[in-house]
Formats: C-alpha cells, sequence, structure tokens
C-alpha cells in the first residue's frame, strides 16, 4: 500500500490517504464503471483517476471496457481485507429523509412547466438536478419553516427551484439572480404564465457585491456554487449577506466529487470562523445532478480511463444547512478572479 500511495502521491496534489485507496478499491469491487466508482468512492475524480492509473502501473487492476482486477489484484485485496461498498440508500427517499406525499401535485405541474429548459452551459459549470431533487428541496426548506411568508433569495439558478418556489404558493416574494440571460428570460416567461407578482429575475455577476436593496433583505437563501474556495466564499457569503438577521437560513449543495475533506474543512472553516454561522444540517448526495452533455469538454473526460459517457447519475451533492446568530457576517467584497472562480487541482466538471 505504501508504494501506492508514493506513486500516486506523485502525480497527484489533491492529498492520498491509505482510506483514500481503500474507497476507490471497495468501488472497484462493486463496479468496473469509472462514473459510479467515482461515485462511491467519494473521492474527488482527479485522485481516482490517478489512484486507476497507479492500479493499472502496479498490475492490479486491467482497464479495457470498464475497470476489473487482475488475479494479482484479487490477492491484493484479499490480503488488505478490502469489502465491497454497499451504499444502501433508501428507495423511499433517495436518501434525502424528506417524504414528497404532500408534494406530488407540485411536482407533476414542475415537471410540465420546465419541459423546455435552456440546457446546461459550460460556461457558467452549469449542471441542473432532477425534479424530484428540486422539489425535495421545497419539501425540506418547508420542514424547517424557511419558506411560508419568506423573503427567498435564489443565489444562481439552473435548477429553476425559484419556479418551484413560485409553484409551491410558500414564500411572501422571490428574488433570483443569475449570471445566464437564458435563465432568466425563461423564469420571467414563467412568472408571466403564471401571473406570479412576488418576484423579481435580475441578470448578476456575482463577483460584484450584491446591490444594496438585497443587503439584509431575506430570511431564506439557496445557492448551489461551483466548488473552489472563491465561489463558496462568493455565493454563499453574498447570501448571508443577504439575510435580514439573526436565525436566518441558508442552502447551498457541497459535493465530495470536486472536493476533497480537506476543501471541505476549509469550507467549514470558512462557514465558522469567517462567517461565523452554524451548521444544522448536512445532508449526504441530496443534490442529484442530471448528466449535463458537455462531458466530452470537461477535464474529467480527459482524465477517464475509459471514454465512455455516463449512462446513470454518478454526480452527486450534499446539501448543507447554515442558520445565521448573534455576529453572524457574509462577505461583500468584490472578487476581482477569473478562470478561478470555478477552477482548482480538485475541480474537473467545470
Ligand atoms: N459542471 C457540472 C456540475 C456542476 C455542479 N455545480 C453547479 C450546479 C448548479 N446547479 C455545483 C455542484 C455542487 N455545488
Amino acid at each position: 500500500m505504501e508504494r501506492i500511495l508514493e506513486k500516486v502521491r506523485a502525480k497527484s496534489e489533491i492529498p492520498v490517504y491509505d482510506k483514500s485507496v481503500e474507497n476507490v478499491l471497495s468501488a472497484i469491487l462493486t463496479t468496473s464503471d469509472f462514473w459510479k466508482i467515482v461515485d462511491l468512492s467519494e473521492e474527488p475524480l482527479p485522485l481516482v483517476a490517478d489512484i486507476i492509473r497507479v492500479l493499472e502501473e502496479e498490475g492490479l487492476v486491467k482497464i479495457g471496457n470498464g475497470i476489473e482486477f487482475t488475479e494479482k489484484g484479487n490477492e491484493f485485496i484479499k490480503s488488505y481485507g478490502i469489502g465491497k461498498r454497499d451504499d444502501s440508500v433508501c428507495e423511499c427517499c433517495e436518501g434525502r429523509g424528506v417524504s414528497l406525499k404532500n408534494y406530488q401535485d407540485l411536482l407533476k405541474k414542475f415537471k410540465e412547466i420546465v419541459k423546455n429548459r435552456p440546457m446546461p452551459k459550460h460556461e457558467y459549470d452549469q449542471g441542473f438536478v432532477t425534479p424530484e431533487c428540486t422539489i425535495s428541496r421545497i419539501a425540506l426548506m418547508n420542514s424547517r419553516g424557511d419558506l411560508f411568508n419568506k423573503d427567498v433569495l435564489v443565489l444562481g439558478d439552473d435548477d429553476l427551484t425559484s419556479i418551484a418556489l413560485m409553484l409551491s404558493n410558500l414564500p411572501k416574494r422571490i428574488v433570483v439572480v443569475d449570471i445566464d440571460d437564458r435563465l432568466i428570460n425563461f423564469i420571467k416567461e414563467v412568472a408571466e404564465q403564471l401571473n406570479y407578482k412576488n418576484i423579481e429575475v435580475i441578470t448578476l455577476d456575482l463577483r460584484k457585491p450584491l446591490p444594496e436593496k438585497y443587503s439584509k433583505a431575506f430570511d431564506t437563501f439557496i445557492t448551489d456554487p461551483p466548488e473552489t474556495v472563491y465561489a463558496v466564499k462568493t455565493f454563499i457569503g453574498r447570501g448571508i449577506s443577504a439575510l435580514k438577521g439573526e436565525r436566518r437560513a441558508g442552502y447551498f449543495g457541497i459535493t465530495r466529487r470536486e472536493s476533497s475533506l480537506d476543501k471541505w474543512r476549509e469550507i467549514q472553516r470558512t462557514l465558522i470562523n469567517d462567517f461565523n454561522v452554524v451548521i444544522t444540517d448536512i445532508i449526504r448526495n441530496f443534490n442529484h445532478y442530471v448528466n449535463w452533455g458537455y462531458e466530452e469538454e470537461t477535464r474529467a473526460w480527459k482524465l477517464s480511463p475509459i471514454k465512455k459517457k455516463p449512462e446513470d447519475i454518478w454526480y452527486k451533492s450534499y446539501m448543507f444547512r447554515i442558520e445565521t446568530l448573534k455576529d453572524s457576517r457574509g462577505f461583500e467584497d468584490e472578487v476581482d478572479v477569473g478562470d478561478e472562480l470555478y477552477n482548482d487541482a480538485e475541480s474537473s466538471t467545470t
């Protein structure tokens, strides 16, 4: 194992641990599909690709139509006592912990309205979640008392959460900001169709601070940022600066596909130390992203040992919920980064 770790460290700037290799080995025992191995291992995609390369160099796996153990590989995992990874996700709620029993009508209407939604744009790292997931977000936020008669801010909305919010008739007011005019126009059209008045839809680049009128104006925000430390600081920091005061809520997705646990610790330090908020929930794989179509253009494709597009959903993120308390603060400075907003050593689908 030591040899494997040394060789991976020589290739990757992402921290690698015994557990990182163990996670990948367990995943290969369960599936030969690269994308599913990344999903099950919960290690960042670039690190999984490097580990698989080293396993191949060591003659432990062979890479054909899939990734499989050689005889030598089977000996190796036996000697290390590596077991299969059994995910055991609840079939009823897909692991989200919210029931859609009371939201079936909302789900049906939402699916109907978003039939001809704008498709994901690589330029903005877009990738929308399934309708079941979008409606589960409404159920989750409503279950915490964060929607009924509340002022809600949506920072970036390729998931069209704002449309589900309009259909739910729960918020007092909705403000949606996005950089992509296609989404802005689509959401505006739907608001027209629904004759929904209490919504503002504006084009904004979140590298700039929010307009003054949105400072301390909301009870709840939701966002799903790219996962560089810059992007997390900017998107979530803007959201917190928009909250009215104490005991308001923020929701956002953080993935393991593009963030190592070392980066998770940085993100959690930013939340606790810089923003001085409290983390109330972290729900594993709450967000399931529909494959976005531009896979071949991404670094993930270049790194993948097998050039085959993913068939099933493999990219997921954990849903974080935070609340503000006394002395919580957001982030209101201008961020003048370009590409670094979307890319770092661990990202690969941006
Ligand atoms: N590049 C394709 C996947 C992007 C997912 N990211 C943006 C999602 C917007 N709905 C962020 C995922 C977790 N923060």
